[in-house]
């Protein structure tokens, strides 16, 4: 797929933005089934995926370990399963341009199969932790080489029985509890991760979808624990994906943040291991309708109605950071515009993003004349007025350019961002979209 190099957009102020805004397919969901449906037996059919360029490169490295995906005209992907042990070794590494679920997700495919392979990635991809995912795989068995520092390019020659292991990771992270049970899908035993706090569980319920036997418990002191049986074989079931939360964040904070506005998000992916934004928005004052919840395809959805409205500071938990974890570079726009000061705790995870998130969003927030402070951990927002006026560089990172053209609708003026093109890899059309729903957004220059 070809995509446009050195796109630069800005956006300007704007008020009304209204209509139905039809958001893309889930990004983490999409990974997952492409994955889980190549280890399945059977056909799977998946409607809704995210024609993204992270899950397209999934699509490609899943084809070149030798499973057949096709998309069909009507948009449905067809993934012929190979089974738990059908996987083959590819013939040259596999490039997982942007995307960290990608390329960790993928190692952990690798690790319970019989075979080597070699992972990489763009420039964002090749500087961000792989010794998250390698370290528990080392210990499932797995034998690893990487670059030092543990960066890709990564190569991994996995086994057909990994050892079963029991692993509590430091971090509240889906991209390792998934590797690690991906693996665990060809182990003798129960494969168990524990997490500091509940992240986002798509690989569990997908799983279970699949026919396998996972188990998930909260202790009282918070943590959370996931128990995958050993032995199972998937068995290919359809997939209905919903539309992506985090990227619904855009036209929501867009909506809340210009006056008049008043839009509508259909079929929004309510899996309360996502929804930490829409409770942090509802929190600070925003007027967000959750219409029509229902059950679609074992994943619970809804209805976003969204209006302009006045929002005030608050404080975030640190306990909430997993539920909303990509969402606050654009919540930290949101909050220059509430009335006095939010602070968002336990987000130290955004500084190994496709960028250090806390850093690029303070300082590109700094430039447009916002009252920003932050340390490790933490990130302050007071609000104000924006002055704008400014070009940002996405430095590869999606949600930094549609956080910072978000920023453009309500500032004095206009706000420019270079590497755009980098939106395709979440949110293909968000340009158009936007620009539909009223939004001042256009090539810069034109
Ligand atoms: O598993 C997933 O699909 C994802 C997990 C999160 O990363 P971490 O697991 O690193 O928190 C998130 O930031 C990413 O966009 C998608
Ligand atoms: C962090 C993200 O994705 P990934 O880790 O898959 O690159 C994201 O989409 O914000």
């Amino acid at each position: 797929m070809s995509m446009q190099t050195n796109l630069s957009l800005s956006s300007q102020r704007t008020d009304n933005l209204a209509g139905i805004i039809d958001v893309p397919g889930d990004k983490s969901m999409s990974h997952r089934s492409l994955i889980l449906g190549s280890l399945a037996i059977g056909t799977t059919k998946v409607t809704g995926l995210l024609e993204g360029a992270d899950v397209l490169a999934t699509a490609d490295a899943m084809r070149a370990l030798g499973v057949d995906i096709t998309r069909h005209d009507d948009g449905t992907w067809v993934i012929v399963g190979q089974g738990l042990h059908g996987l083959v070794a590819p013939e040259t590494a596999l490039d997982l341009g942007n995307s960290g679920t990608g390329v960790r997700l993928l190692m952990g495919v690798v690790a319970g199969q019989a075979i080597t392979a070699t992972f990489t990635g763009d420039a964002s991809l090749s500087v961000r932790p792989m010794a998250r995912i390698t370290d528990p795989l080392q210990q499932m068995g797995t034998h690893v080489a990487s670059r030092d520092g543990g960066l890709l390019p990564v190569t991994i020659t996995g086994q057909s029985e990994p050892m079963a292991i029991s692993y509590e990771s430091p971090v509240a992270s889906a991209q390792i509890k998934s590797a690690i049970l991906l693996a665990g899908l060809t182990a003798r035993g129960d494969t168990e991760v524990i997490e500091p706090h509940a992240s986002r569980d798509h690989t569990e319920s997908m799983l279970r979808h699949f026919g396998a036997t996972v188990e998930q418990t909260v202790r009282d002191d918070g943590t959370h624990h996931v128990q995958l049986h050993g032995g199972a074989q998937l068995i290919a079931a359809d997939i209905a994906v919903p539309r992506d939360p985090s990227s619904a964040a855009f036209p929501m904070v867009a909506a809340l943040l210009t006056k008049g506005s008043d839009i509508t998000l259909p079929s929004i992916g309510m899996n309360p291991l996502r929804t930490g934004l829409i409770t942090t928005l509802i929190e600070m004052g925003g007027d967000i309708s959750i219409l029509n919840p229902r059950d679609e395809g074992g994943e619970p959805v809804a209805d976003l109605r969204v209006r302009h409205s006045d929002l005030h500071g608050i404080n975030i938990p640190a306990e909430r950071a997993a539920s909303m974890i990509d969402e606050f570079p654009i919540l930290s726009v949101a909050a220059t515009q509430a009335y006095g000061t939010t602070i968002m705790n336990g987000v130290a995870e955004l500084r190994v993003k496709e960028t250090d998130r806390i850093k690029v969003m303070a300082d590109g927030l700094i430039a447009a004349g916002a009252i920003v402070s932050y340390d490790d951990d933490t990130m302050t927002v007071t609000g104000g007025p924006i002055a704008g006026g400014m070009t940002v560089n996405s430095q590869h990172d999606h949600r930094i350019a549609m956080s910072f053209l978000t920023l453009g609708l309500i500032s004095n003026a206009p706000v420019s961002v270079e590497g755009c093109e980098t939106i395709h890899t979440s949110f293909p059309d968000f340009a158009k979209i936007m620009q539909n729903a009223g939004a001042n957004i256009a090539e810069t220059g034109s």
